[in-house]
């Protein structure tokens, strides 16, 4: 009962339907399969990303499944102020699905420090970028409407637990919970809800790319989480985000983690808070048995590695 008075902030009804919801990355897997979902859900989408032949080719798909047209914007989040003229263009925004990604895994002795900054200006930056240009116009469209508005990034399971392969990515992956967890108590006196996503591998193009270069290790580590689609990762997100959840984990085992790194995240939910609450100290027992589990994979690939 305690905690039913205790848990903040209020969950809150975040409508999508006939309102603006603007996707990062959503000419590419989780993004434009959110917005393909935003689409079919009657709300007006707009899509972001560098490469306008994906932009157009994402619109057109989005067109013949939905018969929704989606507005496309080119621009490099990495460049403010390409950012804020794209925003500037596509009006304000009720929901902005901070998406867009890049990861090129490697261990960090072998790796480029331009690829670390690449990641971190991507990932990171741009993230403030964005929400640097949504969050004026978006305030104003609270007060004007009275329904709250929702900032939702997308995180990674690698975003909750750094594992090998992943220094650059999961660097800024847990920057962003720094963000969220901040932006939350700077935006809940103006009805805007922050949301995180921590998908585990899912098949996308960025992916499938990925995994062409990813280490056998990260591989290994990686498979203790069962992969997922772009469409079910895309529908959980979106669940999550109406739902005003500040973490969402997107499988079963993403759950536990979510539990085991609950922190001192905001709450809304009374039953998670029981469910974090009762087992926090059996998660961690669990954590420390996928490090044990991890570290023995580590040693007996590099012993391998050794005879061979
Ligand atoms: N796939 C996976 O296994 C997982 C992915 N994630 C996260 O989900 C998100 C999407 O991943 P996924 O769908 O696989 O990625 P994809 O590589 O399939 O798509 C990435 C999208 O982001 C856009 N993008 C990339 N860089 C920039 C940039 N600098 N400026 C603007 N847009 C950019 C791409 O378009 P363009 O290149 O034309 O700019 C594309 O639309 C990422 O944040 C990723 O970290 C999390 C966990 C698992
Ligand atoms: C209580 C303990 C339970 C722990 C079980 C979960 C273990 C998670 C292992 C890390 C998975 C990393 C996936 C990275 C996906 C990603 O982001 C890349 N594909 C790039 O996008």
């Amino acid at each position: 009962a305690a905690l039913a008075f205790l848990v903040r902030p209020h969950p809150v009804h975040v409508p999508i339907k006939g309102r603006h919801v603007f996707i990062t990355g959503g000419s590419s897997g989780i993004g434009l399969a959110l917005a393909r979902q935003a689409a079919v859900e009657g709300a007006r989408v707009s899509i972001l990303a560098r490469g306008a032949a994906r932009l157009q080719e994402a619109r057109d798909g989005i067109r013949l499944a939905t018969g929704v047209e989606v507005a496309t914007f080119s621009a490099d989040v990495r460049d403010a102020d390409a950012v804020a003229k794209a925003l500037e263009a596509s009006g304000p925004v009720d929901v902005l699905v901070c998406n867009h990604g890049v990861f090129s895994p490697q261990e960090l002795d072998k790796q480029d420090l331009e690829e670390v900054r690449f990641m971190v200006e991507v990932n990171l930056m741009g993230t403030f970028h964005l929400i640097k240009a949504a969050l004026p116009p978006m305030k104003r469209n609270v007060k004007a409407t009275g329904l709250p508005a929702s900032i939702a990034i997308m995180s990674s399971q690698a975003g909750q637990v750094g594992i090998y392969g992943y220094t650059a990515y999961s660097a800024s992956k847990f920057a962003l919970r720094g963000l969220a967890e901040a932006l939350q108590h700077e935006l809940i006196s103006d009805n805007i809800r922050v949301s995180m996503i921590f998908p585990p591998d899912t098949e996308t193009p960025g992916y499938a790319e990925e995994h062409r270069r990813r280490p056998d290790v990260t591989n290994l580590i990686a498979g203790s989480s069962p992969g997922m689609k772009a469409d079910d990762v895309a529908k959980t997100a979106l669940d999550g985000i109406k739902s005003s959840r500040f973490i969402i984990p997107c499988n079963f085992e993403g759950s536990m983690l979510s539990i085991a790194t609950a922190g001192l995240s905001p709450q809304g939910s009374y039953f998670t808070a029981l469910v974090e609450v009762l087992f926090a100290g059996s998660m961690r027992f669990l954590g420390l048995i996928f490090q044990w589990n991890w570290f023995r994979i580590i040693e007996r690939w590099h012993a391998r590695m050794k005879n061979s």
